[in-house]
């Protein structure tokens, strides 16, 4: 698909743009300079100090709906070993950016993407699609199980795609494993037969992040996965992003700047299409740089 026109976007007061730094992968190997040293910005460290690995890439990254341009010339580095969030108001374009990391913007007929985008250095276009939705997995704002038990959610990755149907007892270990990493196993276990559909919300949507993992993925995206849920499921899913970024690259999309501040090492402030901002957790909340970003974490506008 050819790029789009690159449009300048018509602003009141044009944004800071500030350019990505590549990411220091410094002695302490979390790659975060001072985010972890204190202040409102609490994540816990990674427990086995996991090495921040850059696994995918947004260089000039522009998508367009028709003629209107929703992100425009986005660099991004995504790693494995912290968690990056992006917030800003309604409408900058977070999910668009997020939508494109595994190519579902392609499922909008009018959307159209220039730049490029890396996974472990290969052009995301090159990839074969669904394989590509399997390393790079994302999580809806809505939970969305299948009308089917909870086993067969689970399993559901897993059979496909492979040349042999694997039989229900070969699939009972990696379908612990996904529950276990989720955090849903000791409360489904005796109940693996049931209808997903009966699961609570947060429930619900812990089982789509096992159906995800179950795959394997490289990358978790989430779409602000926990906007529909209560405050206990919210927290059991921030412990679970905070024990996955060890192993994969998580992305997130929130509203709640609060949430922001308890998982993100990593923040990617966002204004009408633009990056306007990023940088670590601690920077954003405590010591923006750009005068929008600090309007926008001190509240002046949402
Ligand atoms: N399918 C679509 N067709 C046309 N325009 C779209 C489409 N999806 C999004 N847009 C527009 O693209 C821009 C960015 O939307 P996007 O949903 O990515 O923003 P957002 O920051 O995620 O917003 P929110 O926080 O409200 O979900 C908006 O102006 C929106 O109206």
């Amino acid at each position: 698909m050819p790029p789009p026109p690159i449009r300048k976007i018509s602003l009141e007061a044009p944004p800071t743009v500030v350019h990505v730094p590549p990411i220091p992968l410094n002695g302490n190997g979390n790659g975060n300079g001072a985010a972890h040293a204190g202040g409102v910005h609490t994540p816990g460290p990674p427990s086995s100090e996991a090495p921040v690995i850059e696994r995918m890439r947004c260089d000039a990254v522009t998508i367009a709906y028709g003629p209107k341009v929703a992100v425009n010339k986005v660099d991004l580095p995504i790693s494995q070993g912290e968690v990056l969030a992006m917030i800003g108001p309604s409408g900058c374009g977070k999910t668009t950016l997020l939508r494109s990391l595994n190519r579902l913007t392609e499922l909008t007929p009018s959307a159209s993407r220039g730049g490029v985008i890396s996974l472990d250095g290969h052009d995301i276009d090159l990839l074969e699609v669904t394989a590509l939705r399997k390393r790079v997995s994302m999580v809806f704002q809505q939970p969305n199980p299948f009308p089917m038990s909870v086993f067969d959610n689970v399993a559901y990755g897993l059979r496909e795609g492979g040349s042999k149907r694997p039989r229900k007892k070969e699939l009972m270990e990696p379908v612990e494993r996904a529950l276990t990493r989720a955090g849903l196993w000791h409360e489904v276990k005796d109940n693996l037969d049931h209808p997903a559909l009966r699961l609570s919300g947060g429930q619900q949507q812990r089982l789509c992040i096992a159906r995800s993992l179950a795959a394997q993925p490289e990358v978790l995206l989430m779409d602000e996965p926990c906007s529909a849920l209560d405050p206990i499921s919210t927290g059991k899913i921030e412990e679970l992003i905070l024990e996955l970024r060890e192993q994969i690259a998580v992305v997130i999309v929130t509203h709640n700047l609060q949430q922001a501040q308890r998982v993100a090492d990593r923040v990617a402030f966002m204004y009408l299409g633009e990056l306007v901002e990023y940088a670590s957790g601690e920077q954003i909340f405590n010591a923006p740089q750009a005068q929008r970003t600090r309007d926008y974490v001190g509240g002046a506008f949402g």
